[in-house]
């Protein structure tokens, strides 16, 4: 229960709009609960001497405390319900803020389906707490307090042998609410397997098709959708079930209240007006007391589902700006240095990625870092734009430790292509836009970019140009229009380091060649850091590293490094054979 304290600052932010909707919950029961005194009267004074204005008054009466009861009930879900609403678009907004501060560490451990669940059946939960749970909680109190104070007026026997079944009623309805809940939890895990099954077919239908696994992977969904279909189907006889009993039971309870409130009728302490008006108390407060039950579920329910969104909220990033903090100045240069670095990942302490790195690259010069797969290339560039921080060592920008500077300035200057490119569902000129905040040349910073990244050709082939919609991932594009699409976003943003992590792996070697030249053509001050496997790109720069094993091996250029005849000429002497093979071929 605790943990639903942490929702306190959200129901204090709406406070008024709560405050004014218990006050009308109080107002609504005081008319629902007054109204049936009418219904009774008008019974009573049917007797004779009959006056027919009499009955007409009680009616009216009726009428109008019934209709200010539901005046006030709708004002009541105006406000607690509306709030609850308002509460539930604070808390999303807040969620995917927090998640967008978190590091790259956060997303290694927690996978996207968990996050999701959080952020929408989690939330729910939450949200029906704060609206239909705070609400039936006070009306379920004061419906209580002021009908069993009406009904004691009439008659405290009989109130107290209505009153008799409700604690079981109440428990009844926790018990049946559990299990509901119990197979509708199993009914959401289902409905996840779908989701994730759907989802990641739709994504890799290629490879599907590719591999005619089309009637496999339907029976397979078919298996789940069969499971989801069952437990629905158990979930709605244990409903129909549910409601039935209740039914059953609400009308037996009346039994006892006719039959003693008949005997007092005989004997004369009771009218058959006070009868009716007992037996419409009853029915009124059914649904409170079964409340009870329900509301009481809903808040385990909020209970368990806030204590996981609070450690989704407690997640600290790992990556965060320190106090001593400054800005880059004005003419930033793209200078990289690093000092000592040693590095591994979070949790793997035994094992280092990187050990004792120094190198330092000059503003503008173009560096290609080489190496076999899983020597530290991508571990070493994501220390610069500080996806990680080293544990040992200084990584420095234009001569400043990046931890001195705001993160968002740091990466403000750094245009960064990872291995795994990533389009947004949305225009090709849109995806190219999508760091640049001014507007004024829009459309030349969108084609010069594309221009350099030698995609401006293909967009033009486009039938609706720069406007081409993409579809989901980008998947009406070829693997190199992608990568391309990447690496102009990286420009557009005109930074003064460019890294790019294998980003040129799915285009030809000679577009590969044409990007490099129009790179070193077009942008002669900028940095640039190239992680490439294929030497007739990397030899053109004017510096290679050669890692192994997470330590630099080698570096030098082109010629200095065939000279050494060490790895790098091994390297160069293996992809030269390749190539006459595939000549021959
Ligand atoms: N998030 C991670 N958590 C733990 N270990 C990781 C993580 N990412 C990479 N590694 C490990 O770090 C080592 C270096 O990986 P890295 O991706 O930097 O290599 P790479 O040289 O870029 O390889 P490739 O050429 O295949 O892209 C590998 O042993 C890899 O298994």
């Amino acid at each position: 229960m605790k943990n639903l304290l942490r929702l306190k600052k959200y129901l204090l932010r709406y406070k008024r709009k709560m405050l004014y909707g218990i006050v009308c919950i109080i107002l609504t029961n005081i008319f629902a609960v007054f109204a049936p005194r009418f219904i009774g009267n008008a019974i009573d004074v049917l007797e004779s001497p009959f006056v027919m204005s009499d009955v007409l008054s009680n009616v009216g009466l009726y009428i109008l405390f019934a209709a200010l009861g539901s005046i006030f009930l709708f004002l009541v879900r105006q406000n607690i319900i509306v709030a609850s609403r308002i509460i539930e678009f604070d808390l999303k907004n807040d969620y995917y803020a927090h998640l967008q501060t978190l590091s790259r560490n956060f997303y290694n451990k927690t996978s996207t389906g968990e996050l999701i669940a959080r952020g929408t059946n989690d939330l729910n939960a939450v949200r029906d707490f704060l609206g239909p749970g705070i609400m039936y909680s006070i009306n379920t109190f004061f419906r209580l307090f002021f009908a069993v104070i009406a009904m004691l007026t009439i008659s405290p026997n009989l109130t107290l042998l209505a009153l008799l079944p409700a604690p079981f009623f109440s428990y009844a309805v926790y018990r049946i609410g559990k299990s509901i809940q119990k197979r509708t939890k199993s009914i959401q895990e289902s409905y996840a397997d779908i989701t994730a099954l759907l989802q990641e077919n739709i994504s890799g239908i290629r490879v599907i098709r590719n591999y005619t696994r089309e009637s496999h992977e339907t029976e397979k969904f078919e298996k789940i959708n069969q499971t989801y279909f069952r437990k629905n189907i158990s979930l709605a006889k244990l409903q129909a079930l549910f409601f039935a009993i209740l039914t059953a039971l609400l009308a037996l309870s009346l039994i006892p209240v006719i039959w003693v409130g008949g005997i007092n009728v005989v004997n004369g302490t009771m009218t058959i007006g006070d009868i009716a008006q007992f037996v419409i108390y009853v029915s009124m407060l059914s649904w409170p007391i079964i409340s009870i039950g329900w509301v009481t579920n809903i808040i385990q329910k909020a209970s368990s589902a806030q204590t996981r969104l609070n450690e989704i909220f407690d997640a600290k990033p790992d990556i965060t700006d320190s106090l001593a903090m400054e800005d880059l100045p004005e003419n930033v240069r793209g200078r990289i240095e690093f000092r000592d670095v040693s590095f591994h990942y979070p949790g793997n302490e035994e094992q280092d990625v990187l050990s004792n790195i120094s190198f330092t690259i000059e503003p503008g010069s173009k560096v290609a870092i080489v190496g076999a797969t899983g020597s530290g290339k991508t571990s070493l560039v994501n220390l610069i734009p500080r996806l990680y921080d080293p544990q040992s060592g200084t990584v420095l920008f234009d001569g400043r430790d990046i931890r001195t500077i705001p993160l968002a300035n740091l990466r403000q200057h750094i245009g960064f292509v990872p291995q795994t490119n990533f389009v947004f569902s949305d225009t090709i000129a849109n995806n190219i836009d999508y760091g640049v905040t001014t507007n004024s040349d829009h459309l030349d910073h969108i084609i010069e970019a594309s221009r350099i990244a030698n995609l401006y050709d293909d967009i033009m082939d486009f039938p609706d140009g720069f406007e081409t919609m993409l579809g989901e991932k980008g998947i009406n594009l070829s693997g190199g229009q992608k990568q391309r699409t990447c690496i102009a976003r990286a420009l557009a943003w005109k930074p003064e380091l460019l890294i790019l992590d294998d980003a040129l792996s799915a285009v030809d070697t000679s577009t590969e060649a044409g990007i490099f030249e129009a790179l070193l053509e077009k942008l002669p001050h900028t940095t640039l850091l190239l992680i490439s496997h294929r030497i007739s790109t990397v030899k053109n720069c004017d510096r290679i590293i050669v890692l192994q094993n997470g330590g630099i091996a080698e570096t030098g250029s082109h010629e200095e490094l065939l000279a050494k005849e060490n790895i790098y000429a091994e390297l160069y002497t293996q992809q030269l054979l390749e190539d006459e093979i595939q000549s021959i071929n």
